[in-house]
């Protein structure tokens, strides 16, 4: 972006620790420093025994361990989670594991005000931003609040260790989607586009790296700093048809997040890429300077492994035309005019799992 055109920037306070081994060493730390003497540590079921080490770690600021985070946070969890930090008498949450733990926490201080402590093990990227979503009725609603930005972050890449490569992979690229979104939100601004840049950048090195061997913690390490990157990017812009496709390929399809946000990015760019020229050139840079960075994407997925197309994570070629529909049928920003037959062009595209086509004008703008 030029530095005649108008922008906004705002952040918030978070505490950031980084350093292999932080979640048992940094966690007790952090609630100490926020003043917090209770704390429900929530999880979900498959981290229930990392995150008993961390709660282990608070000793007697633990209030209890809540291991019922699922992905999309059906309401009734919420429910169900606010009414244990009540029972509990806490006074704070700490969410250790992917974004789905984290949206359980987020969805406790949206009801109860209480701060979050965030203990990342995917690359979701949502520790870093006050974006909270809840389904409800086979409908995913998102929404933007301060209160539920996490106050501390506490990075461990060591904790990212035991993450299969498939979800290495894709959770690499749902990060990739946010900083992709961010550059061609309306509310992009210079910060912005250099910390979008520099997470596509490390996430694609790192994550190549991590399919030749998934134990190199400083890959690791890498690749949570992207996500730390890419997060941000999505914390402070607009989301844009890329991640409201995939809110309702999840909430009403039930598809899994990471997966789908793999799939559908480098469609959902090719189709906004000829009104987004600068996003496209900065993308181009992060990637080496290739000329077709959609493709670029489809051929860096398909190369580690990760699934290409909505037919192979289970969505029925029926639900195609309903699925655009919906995603047509709300407003957001969106560089280009979101029309019913541009969202279910997108939505078949990937559905095929093809690469993505060439549109006229999509080429990075050198000048
Ligand atoms: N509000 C926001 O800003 C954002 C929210 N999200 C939300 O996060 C959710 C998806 O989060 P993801 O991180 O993709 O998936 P997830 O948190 O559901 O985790 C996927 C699976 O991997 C397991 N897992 C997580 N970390 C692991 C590790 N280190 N080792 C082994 N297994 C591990 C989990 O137990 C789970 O079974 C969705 O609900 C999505 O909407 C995602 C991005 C941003
Ligand atoms: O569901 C949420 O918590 C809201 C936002 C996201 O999931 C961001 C994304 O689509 O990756």
């Amino acid at each position: 972006m030029t530095f005649q055109e108008e922008f906004t920037y705002e952040t918030r306070p978070v505490r950031v620790v980084f350093r292999p081994g932080a979640a048992v060493t940094a966690t007790p730390d952090e609630a100490a420093r926020l003043g917090l003497r209770r704390l429900l540590v929530v999880c979900g079921s498959r981290g229930e025994s990392v995150a008993r080490t961390v709660a282990d770690a608070l000793g007697d600021r633990c209030a209890g361990l809540h291991p019922e985070a699922r992905m999309h946070v059906p309401v009734e969890d919420a429910d169900r989670a606010v009414a244990a930090v009540r029972a509990a008498g806490a006074d704070g949450c700490v969410a250790v594991g992917g974004g789905s733990a984290i949206g359980l926490g987020k969805a406790i201080a949206l009801r109860t005000g209480l701060p979050l402590i965030a203990v990342p093990s995917t690359y979701s990227g949502s520790e870093m931003t006050p974006v909270w979503g809840l389904t409800e009725h086979g409908a995913k609603r998102t929404g933007r609040d301060p209160v539920v930005q996490p106050r501390s972050v506490v990075y461990d890449p060591r904790l990212t260790l035991s993450l299969p490569l498939s979800l290495t992979v894709t959770s690499g690229i749902n990060a990739l989607a946010h900083a992709v979104e961010a550059l061609y939100a309306p509310d992009v601004s210079p910060l912005v586009s250099v910390m979008a840049e520099e997470g596509v950048r490390a996430m694609t090195e790192a994550l190549p790296r991590l399919a030749a061997d998934p134990e190199d913690l400083d890959a690791r390490g890498r690749a949570l700093y992207a996500a730390w990157l890419c997060g941000a990017c999505l914390g402070t812009t607009t989301m844009g048809l890329h991640h409201k496709l995939c809110h309702v390929l999840g909430g009403t399809y039930g598809l899994p997040h990471a997966e789908t946000h793999t799939v559908v990015l480098p469609h959902a760019l090719a189709h906004n890429a000829p009104a987004a020229p600068q996003a496209l050139t900065v993308l181009s840079c992060a990637l080496g300077g290739t000329d077709d960075v959609p493709r670029a994407l489809w051929e860096l997925a398909g190369r580690l492994g990760a699934p290409r197309s909505l037919a192979e994570l289970g969505l029925a070629e029926a639900d195609v035309a309903p699925a655009a529909a919906r995603a047509a049928g709300e407003p957001y920003a969106n560089p280009r005019e979101v029309t019913a037959e541009g969202v279910r062009g997108v939505l078949l595209a990937a559905y095929e799992g093809g690469p993505p086509e060439h549109a006229e004008g999509s080429t990075p703008d050198r000048a």
